[in-house]
């Protein structure tokens, strides 16, 4: 299994290449790359922590050389937020890096899973779809955009609250990555209830969960640490189902047929070829109904941006 990170040198790339060395399956490859001269550096050290992964680092223009033969590809390549800043704030840097390398991605790995961690992540898949469109390879099955932070966040902040055993917190997060379009399906979670004040309130905090640490990072960006734990969860859930296991289920922003919009973050069945079913998301209260219906017009138009910015 051969597993590319793009944006490798980064927050985010560091992190999560770290956490793939050390529990990635024994024989994976591990590929990173970044424009930043360093990435070969960031490989060394990799290497020389004792696991049954093999790193390879790269740097320079052209990731072609980190693409050929992955399985999976990883994308942190980008600018993150500054305080005062929106999500939709960085489309005008990262639209084109993802751009960029999904055409990389599309010559040297046609058949990878591509997750797309870059924000702002409502539109990046959108364009990245459409580059594989254009280059004849597109599969809906094989195109993710990483929201797995949305619900490890909430699993974190559910259990504080309630004081439960995190391991015991499961729940779905649908709709998209930024404000409003984030919905926690908190009357979902097993065996416990809250009352209307505490939905509100924590909503609202999941929702503004990635601002909460760009405001405490102060300048200095945005999750890298926490985001590194969600795509290695995420990347780890996609070599896992690629090689057989059964029941692997996350959610992810998806092309899965949604009646909502095209793209919808809702929970997928993971197997051999990516995406096995889209599975429903289950019956939600009135205020999530409410907060679902309210968010669409902002998740569509954070699509159109994408497809539009492509064609
Ligand atoms: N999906 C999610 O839940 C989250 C997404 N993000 C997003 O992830 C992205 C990365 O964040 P950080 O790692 O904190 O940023 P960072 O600035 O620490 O790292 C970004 C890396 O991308 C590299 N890069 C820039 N252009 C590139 C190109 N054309 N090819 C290859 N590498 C390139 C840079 O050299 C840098 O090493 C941001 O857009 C951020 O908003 C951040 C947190 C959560
Ligand atoms: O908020 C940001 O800019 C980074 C991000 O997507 C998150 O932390 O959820």
């Amino acid at each position: 299994m051969k597993v590319a990170v793009l944006g490798a040198a980064g927050g985010i790339g560091q992190a999560l290449a770290l956490l793939l060395k050390t529990q990635l399956p024994a024989g994976s490859k591990l590929s990173l790359y970044d424009i930043a001269p360093v990435t070969p550096g960031v490989a060394v050290d990799l290497s020389h922590i004792p696991t049954a992964v093999e790193v390879k680092g790269f740097a320079g223009e052209d990731p072609t050389p980190a693409l050929e033969g992955a399985d999976v590809v990883l994308i942190s390549a980008g600018v993150a937020r500054k305080p005062g800043m929106d999500r939709s704030d960085l489309f005008n840097i990262n639209a084109g890096i993802v751009r960029n390398l999904v055409e990389k991605c599309a010559a040297a790995c046609p058949k990878a899973l591509i997750g797309i961690i870059t924000n702002p992540v409502n539109t990046t898949v959108a364009i990245a779809a459409e580059v594989l469109k254009a280059a004849g390879v597109y599969d809906k099955n094989r195109l993710f955009g990483v929201t797995t932070l949305d619900v490890i966040r909430s699993e974190t902040f559910i259990a504080e609250a309630k004081g439960l055993n995190v391991d015991d917190v499961k729940i779905n997060v649908i709709g998209g990555h930024s404000g409003v379009t984030i919905l926690p399906l908190l009357s979902q979670v097993q065996g416990v209830s809250f009352s209307d004040e505490e939905v509100a309130a924590l909503t609202t905090r999941i929702q503004n969960a990635g601002t909460e640490v760009v405001e405490a990072k102060a300048g200095g960006g945005s999750a890298t640490l926490s985001m590194g734990q969600a795509a290695c969860r995420f990347g780890l859930s996609l070599v896992r189902g690629l090689q057989g296991e059964e029941n692997v289920i996350e959610c992810a922003y998806v092309d899965g047929g949604s009646e909502h919009a095209d793209f919808f973050a809702q929970p997928i069945l993971l197997g051999k070829n990516g995406v096995e079913s889209v599975l429903a998301y289950g019956e939600v209260s009135e205020f999530e109904a409410n907060a679902r219906d309210a968010m669409l017009d902002t998740l569509k138009a954070d699509i159109k941006l994408g497809v539009e910015f492509v064609k």
